[in-house]
């Protein structure tokens, strides 16, 4: 559905993304994952016809993104990471008016059927003035699925918003990613994990890794890391553990906290569980303990060694992410 080859962009003298190859196949949902600043938004921009690429090719559907850009705008629907709304209009008023805008035809039909898809109808008539931001993000949502496009281009859909409008908004795109191929970006690994199927993480402009969240997980720490919570003596049960046979590593992160990380293959959880109590300590809590986002970066970064480029400038630090 979108195929990207060697796709680069210089903002003057500065490199925003390079050499970016990738695919989409159609019904997928895709996470673009990346600290600030890495190049997801230039790259989505570039994908739904807003920007032209420096160079590289871009495909949607069999149409290039620079010859045939009206029809690649025509199969792609966009939401920026910041949605131009007006707020004296009301949701059905601004609606309207991006239909209009797009010349889709049946106009209000159209417009009553995406503020239902969005889960709005109830503030159809409200000013987008003072709809909360969850709402906003819906309408902004809305006007990206106006004119039936078969993809989706979500940039950020959940940044600022608080955690019950985060839920919210995660279910409503797993909703339309049952009907569309969707990318989004996201500098939240389990945003990812919880809408995706699959991740590209973005770093310093390039592509870094490519697979499942679950393979990525597995493949950048070949190994399998728990949580141990107990009331009792942590440095004690985390040099028992220690001993077991499989366990890699064990460390008290906490005075009743527990971490250690098995051999690929191997499950030592009851045995852990059996040592914890036979050394007379009350187990409370055995639980499987997923790398951050932070963490594979850094296993990225430390791998790829990255190479100073003259448009990059010397490699920064690792960037703080969101875990
Ligand atoms: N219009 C512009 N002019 C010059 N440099 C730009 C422009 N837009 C982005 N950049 C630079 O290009 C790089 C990539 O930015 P981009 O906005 O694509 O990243 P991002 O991953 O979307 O980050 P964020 O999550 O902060 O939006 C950054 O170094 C940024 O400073």
């Amino acid at each position: 559905m979108i195929r990207v080859s060697n796709l680069t962009k210089d903002y003057g003298s500065r490199r925003a993304i390079s050499d970016l190859t990738f695919n989409i196949e159609k019904g997928e949902i895709v996470a673009f994952l990346g600290p600030n600043g890495a190049g997801k938004t230039t790259t989505m921009r570039i994908l739904s016809g807003y920007m032209p690429p420096s160079q590289g090719i871009v495909e949607v559907n069999g149409f290039d993104i620079i010859e045939q850009s009206l029809e690649v705008r025509r199969l792609v629907g966009y939401l920026p990471e910041t949605v131009p709304l007006y707020p004296d209009l009301s949701v059905f008023e601004y609606l309207k008016f991006m239909a209009d805008l797009r010349k889709i035809k049946q106009a209000e039909d159209r417009v009553d059927e995406v503020i239902e898809m969005v889960r709005l109808g109830d503030r159809s008539n409200s000013y987008i003035g003072n709809l909360s931001k969850g709402m906003r993000q819906r309408v902004g949502l809305a006007q990206a699925l106006l004119h039936k496009p078969e993809v989706l281009i979500l940039d950020e859909p959940t940044i600022g918003l608080d955690p019950a409008q985060i839920i919210e908004v995660r279910n409503l795109i797993r909703e339309v990613g049952r009907e569309h191929t969707v990318l989004l970006s996201t500098h939240i690994l389990p945003e990812a994990q919880q809408v995706c199927s699959r991740v590209l993480i973005i770093n310093k402009g390039k592509i870094v890794a490519e697979d499942t969240t679950e393979n990525l997980q597995n493949r950048l720490t070949g190994s399998v890391r728990f949580r141990i919570r107990l009331r009792g003596d942590a440095s004690a049960a985390a040099q028992k553990i220690g001993q077991i046979h499989g366990v890699l590593h064990a460390q008290a992160a906490d005075t009743d906290l527990v971490e250690f990380e098995s051999a690929p293959g191997q499950d030592v959880r009851a045995e852990a569980a059996r040592v914890i109590v036979q050394s007379g300590l009350d187990l409370l809590e055995l639980q499987p303990a997923s790398l951050s986002l932070e963490d594979i970066f850094l296993q990225l970064t430390q791998e790829e060694e990255p190479a100073p480029t003259p448009e990059l400038g010397q490699p920064e630090p690792a960037p703080e992410m969101e875990a």
